[in-house]
């Protein structure tokens, strides 16, 4: 360059240079110089010169903005301006600040670089995106940490140790922690005291955080229990995840989010605790229960059910169609159309099934179901339950048996027969033809119990069953009254009377013979008999115990007319059985109305001399008239009312006894009382007549109860007991009756007897039957030898009185000597023997 000097030329060379540089550079650049104030402050720039890039990046014209105050463009505040410049001006450092341009909205980043004698580059860069980029990352990270922060979630954050860096104020609340408490706290602080579902201690190692780190894998709602500071389990769900930093393969450390869960596992404690209690419950009352999903044919059953199928709960419940083999192929058809119907209509139902078990075996079992009905009018579900009622049944089943069944030989009783009676009448209603009652007794049953032993007995009722239960038709019905007595019901006779009793009859007949086969019972050959009563019966004609009543009479008929024999039911006797209830009505009412009186019949010695009299009961009746006790001594037996009678018996003879005892003429005078067997067996008999002897004050010896031969036969042991007692207190017997039993000679010695009196039906033909003779020689003989006073009853006659006599028969009682009379009479009579 001509004219210049070189350093002129080297200095306009860099300006050039510089120029060249400076207005090829990109970025936006602006030459400013340095105003400072009089303490030499900076206080504002002054622009000096912009590049080219400036009007491209800068949000200014160069025009309008060399010569300007840097301060007055708004790019710096002074007061940034002259702190800058005091730090760094002196320093020549460079200054970088931020610089938003409000009529553009671009934000700037202005470089302040110092050059040399106070002046500067400032170079502007849009970062306008990166503010952008940098506000939304600002913005997220505020939501992220406000999201966070507001979370019912625990979170916590660990770092590659698990130790926890940050935590949120849910985490604090869950834990039971402040947050300065629980940062720094790692995984492995044996502090959180962590235990499993099942209480044992939850390992540190086994922490999700620490499972996440160690495996870079996350982890899932892993339930764990933490203790609190003041001692309470908090149960909390974890989830956890591993944090990588972007471009860092590295695992910098895990976020661990977790919930309370300690509501819900006492909820689900508490339906456990329940769930177990129901199954325990079904498990007691053998209920199962179970769920059918109608449209889905899904099945759910209780454990119970699968007891009560012996099906194995891992198998899973058989759809419902497959149920159906497990039934008895009988109740299927039944409970298909009851649920058919609980699907189509919603109707609830209630059947007993009968369940067959795997192993064959067959339960009786109660199902009931209801449907729960969807909004078309069809079930979507059938709930119901199956109830194990096996035993029920059987216990039932076991009390109705022994109800109506007469346990020996499994034949209805008499509670069964009443229903089948009555059954049986209403079936003859509606046919209009007869059935029939055959009354059964087996003939001396007693002498084969007592003679064989009960377990004879027994086994002779069962083989009897067995043979009426072979020997009828179906529809006729057996029946075990009680004892050795049965009852046969026969139905659909004949629609006559007449065709019906031969019906009737040809059966009863037919049973007759079957029932008098020989049996075979234990290993011995035995032979019986029946009797038979048979009672027709039609509609309405009988109520049941009017005809049961029939049958008896009849059988007793069969009975009198010598057993082994079938007998009708006759009207007639229904009118003597109700005069025999009529006379047992008035007989109790006899001793009341003292209607009771006692006769006496004198009994002489061979000299004539009177020594005692018999008492012989009398009934005066207002409107009966004089009634012998031939006929109400049996039904006194029988209806018990001889209890009473028998005492008063004995306290008015005792009472006569004590009043003759005050009379000379009838001091000596024995009486003779009859005893029945039904009083001689009274437990208490002897005390009986021992507090009557006393309270009458009568001498015992004076007193003779008459015994029969059978009632002293019967019961031998205890006739000789009572017998014995009664003869230490110095009462008399003697064995009324003689000649008619089968006593034997060597239970006669073991009676204390002082007397044996010879029955009337020998005395009778005495003299014109040898055979009567002979017995009656022989009595005497007997009573002579074993030192008994022997005395003849009935005797009518000289002729009888001298036989007797001559065969050196001790005393006398008959209508030849005197009728029974009252006790003033027999006094008269005693007279009228004295003076003779
Ligand atoms: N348990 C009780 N039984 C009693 C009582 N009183 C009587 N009886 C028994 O009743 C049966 C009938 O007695 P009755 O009608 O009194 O007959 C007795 C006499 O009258 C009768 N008799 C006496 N002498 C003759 C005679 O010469 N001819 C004749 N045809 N009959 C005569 O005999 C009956 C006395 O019998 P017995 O007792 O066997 O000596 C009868 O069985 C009485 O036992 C009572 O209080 N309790």
């Amino acid at each position: 360059m001509a004219g210049s000097t070189p350093n002129e030329r080297t200095s306009s060379e860099a300006e050039a240079r510089y120029r060249a540089l400076f207005d090829s550079m990109d970025e936006a650049v602006a030459v400013n110089e340095a105003v400072f104030d009089a303490h030499g402050e900076l206080v504002d720039c002054i622009v000096l010169d912009v590049n080219p890039a400036f009007e491209v990046h800068a949000p200014y014209q160069a025009a309008e903005t060399v010569g300007q105050r840097v301060t007055r463009l708004g790019w710096v505040s002074p007061e940034r301006l002259r702190s800058w410049g005091r730090a760094h001006v002196s320093a020549a450092q460079p200054a970088r600040f931020e610089y938003f341009h409000k009529p553009s909205g671009r934000w700037f980043s202005v470089l302040v670089t110092p050059i040399v004698d106070g002046r500067f580059f400032t170079i502007f860069s849009n970062v306008t995106e990166r503010k952008r980029v940098e506000a939304d990352l600002l913005d997220s990270e505020t939501l992220l940490s406000s999201l966070i922060a507001t979370m019912s979630e625990g979170v916590v954050m660990e770092d590659a140790d698990a130790r926890i860096l940050a935590c949120n104020p849910a985490a604090e609340r869950i834990l039971g922690l402040t947050a300065e408490q629980i940062m720094g706290r790692s995984s492995f602080d044996p502090r959180w005291r962590a235990v499993h579902e099942d209480g044992t201690p939850f390992r540190g190692e086994d922490h999700p955080t620490v499972t996440t780190l160690r495996t870079g894998e996350p982890q899932h709602d892993v339930t764990m229990g933490v203790h609190k500071p003041d001692g309470n389990l908090t149960w909390i769900s974890t989830n956890s995840q591993p944090i990588y930093h972007p471009g860092d393969d590295g695992l910098k450390g895990v976020v661990a989010s977790f919930h309370d869960i300690t509501a819900r596992k006492r909820v689900e404690e508490e339906l456990r605790r329940k769930q177990a209690m129901l199954a325990r419950t079904e498990n007691i009352a053998h209920i199962g229960s179970w769920e059918w999903h109608v449209d889905t044919d899904t099945v759910t059953w209780s454990d119970e059910l699968f007891r009560i199928f012996q099906l194995a709960p891992g198998d899973g419940a058989p759809s419902f169609a497959e149920q159906s083999r497990l039934y008895h192929p009988e109740d299927t058809e039944r409970l298909r159309a009851l649920v058919d119907d609980a699907v189509r209509s919603g109707t609830p139902y209630e059947i007993e099934l009968r369940v067959i078990r795997k192993d064959g075996e067959m339960r009786v079992c109660l199902a009931r179901a209801v449907a729960e009905m969807g909004p078309d009018g069809r079930a979507r579900y059938l709930v119901g339950s199956l109830q194990d009622i096996t035993e029920r049944k059987r216990s039932e089943e076991a009390i109705h048996q022994l109800a109506f069944y007469d346990p020996l030989t499994g034949l209805p009783n008499r509670r069964m027969l009443q229903d089948r009676l009555h059954t049986a009448i209403v079936d003859s209603a509606r046919s209009g033809r007869f059935g029939a009652l055959l009354m059964l007794d087996l003939d001396h049953f007693k002498t084969i119990n007592d003679t064989g032993g009960h377990p004879l007995g027994d086994h002779l009722l069962q083989d009897v069953a067995h043979r009426l239960r072979r020997g009828l038709r179906e529809g006729d019905a057996v029946a075990r009254l009680g004892g050795d007595e049965f009852v046969v019901i026969l139905e659909e006779l004949g629609g006559q009377s007449e065709e019906a009793a031969i019906q009737a009859r040809t059966i009863a007949e037919k049973i007759r013979l079957d029932l008098s086969q020989p049996y075979s019972l234990q290993g011995k050959e035995c032979h019986s008999t029946v009797s038979i009563g048979i009672s027709l019966f039609q509609a309405g004609s009988e109520n049941i115990q009017d005809l049961l009543q029939q049958g008896d009479l009849a059988l007793y008929k069969a009975k009198a007319a010598g057993r082994n024999t079938t007998s009708f039911y006759e009207p007639a006797m229904q009118a003597a059985l109700e005069q025999r209830f009529s006379l047992e009505a008035d007989l109790r009412q006899a001793l009341k109305l003292h209607q009771l009186q006692l006769y006496h019949q004198i009994q002489v010695d061979v000299t004539g001399r009177p020594f005692g009299a018999e008492a012989l009961l009398r009934w005066q009746h207002p409107e009966r008239g004089f009634v012998t006790p031939d006929h109400f001594i049996p039904l006194a037996e029988e209806s018990g009312l001889i209890l009473p009678i028998g005492l008063w018996v004995l306290e008015t003879a005792c009472a006569q006894l004590k009043a003759w005892a005050g009379n000379p003429a009838t001091c000596d005078l024995t009486l003779a009382v009859n005893v029945s067997a039904r009083q001689f067996r009274q437990a208490d008999f002897v005390a009986a007549v021992e507090s009557i002897i006393q309270a009458s004050g009568a001498c015992p010896s004076r007193l003779k109860l008459e015994l029969t031969e059978s009632v002293a036969m019967d019961d031998f042991e205890d006739s000789v007991t009572k017998m014995n007692a009664l003869r230490l207190l110095g009462v008399h017997f003697s064995m009324d009756d003689f000649g008619t039993g089968h006593s034997s000679l060597s239970n006669l010695k073991r009676l204390p007897l002082s007397q044996v009196k010879i029955d009337r039906s020998f005395v009778r033909d005495i003299a014109s039957d040898p055979n009567d003779a002979a017995i009656v020689n022989t009595i005497i003989a007997m009573g002579r030898t074993m030192g008994l006073q022997v005395i003849a009853e009935g005797v009518e006659t000289e002729e009888q009185q001298d036989f007797l006599r001559r065969h050196h028969c001790d005393a006398f009682q008959g209508y030849l000597i005197g009728r029974p009379v009252p006790a003033d009479e027999l006094e008269k009579q005693i007279d009228a023997f004295a003076r003779r």
